[in-house]
């Protein structure tokens, strides 16, 4: 049955829309929480295994996935608000993923992690966020290295410019332009998850978690939401602030935006999903 269930959260997926966009990592934060509740005791009812590499990994687990300040949930949380910035300011491409979805749904239920490969526009969608404003700037070197001359000593974090990477004209057409139809071309343009998550041997642990969280909060909220512009004191629509901090996680600045419940079917099936924050 659909119901907004997967088998990340048997409850259903939380998705909260009278929260503030900077509070809310609720996707990214709910499944690696229960992912690491999950798998610390699992790993702690095994025999054998050594309790202090078992609290490290769901340490990991968790710093990946809590939405304080942690570093690793900051780049899922910083993702969520690239793509919130970048419905505001490209409302023909949120319609068309809508469609999309309802074509699928018919509004009578939230698209599953299952409906995935049938929703390419919106799987598209989510790679431009992804490739239009990367967020993670970071890699570790594991072992020495020389490039062109210089000697890279191991273990140092580097900053590889993934923007020029991702804005690169031999790759991509148009690179400053939000268009997720480059993914829908056959073939098409390179797929922004092979550099975005780092390289080698320290790529990001929680890509798969990622890339699952990711798009299935960007579905369910284009399932259920129009996301527009904000207004000012006046009531007057204002164009977003689109401004990033920089650093090894950049982030979109704080922008002005609407969102707004798509119908009373969606505050239904939203209300019907059991939202359950107590696993936080
Ligand atoms: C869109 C979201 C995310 C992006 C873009 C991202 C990106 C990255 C990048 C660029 C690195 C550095 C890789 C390198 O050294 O080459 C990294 C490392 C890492 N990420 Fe992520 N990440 C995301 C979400 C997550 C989540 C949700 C988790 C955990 C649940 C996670 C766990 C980790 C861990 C543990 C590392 C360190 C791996 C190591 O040093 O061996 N990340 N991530």
């Amino acid at each position: 049955m659909h119901s907004g269930m997967c088998d990340i959260f048997p409850n259903g997926f939380p998705v909260d829309n009278s929260k503030k966009l900077h509070e809310n990592g609720v996707g990214i934060s709910v499944a690696a929480n229960r992912a690491r509740s999950s798998f610390t005791s699992q790993m702690l009812t095994a025999a054998n295994e050594d309790e202090e590499l078992i609290k490290a990994a769901a340490f990991s687990l968790y710093t990946g996935g809590s939405d304080t300040a942690s570093f690793n949930s900051t780049k899922a949380v910083s993702a969520l608000t690239m793509f919130f910035l970048l419905m505001v300011l490209n409302p023909e491409a949120q319609r068309k993923a809508q469609a999309e979805i309802d074509k699928l749904t018919k509004g009578q239920y939230l698209p599953t992690l299952q409906d995935r490969s049938k929703l390419p526009y919106t799987d598209a969608v989510m790679l431009e966020s992804l490739r239009w404003g990367p967020i993670a700037f970071l890699h570790r070197f594991t072992s020495e290295d020389i490039f062109e001359g210089y000697r890279i000593p191991e273990g140092i974090l580097c900053l590889p410019n993934l923007w020029a990477m991702m804005h690169d004209p031999e790759y991509y057409s148009d690179p400053m332009e939000f268009k997720p139809e480059r993914f829908m071309k056959d073939p098409p343009e390179l797929d922004p998850r092979n550099i975005v998550f780092g390289f080698g041997r320290r790529i990001c642990l929680g890509r798969s978690l990622a890339d699952s969280g990711v798009w299935l909060t960007i579905a369910l909220v284009l399932a259920t939401c129009n996301i527009g512009k904000g207004v000012d004191e006046n009531g007057n629509e204002v164009d977003p602030v689109v401004k990033f901090t920089s650093g090894t996680i950049c982030r979109a600045e704080e922008f002005k935006y609407s969102i707004k419940l798509r119908s009373e079917k969606a505050v239904q099936l939203v209300k019907e999903s059991q939202l359950d924050y107590n696993v936080l």
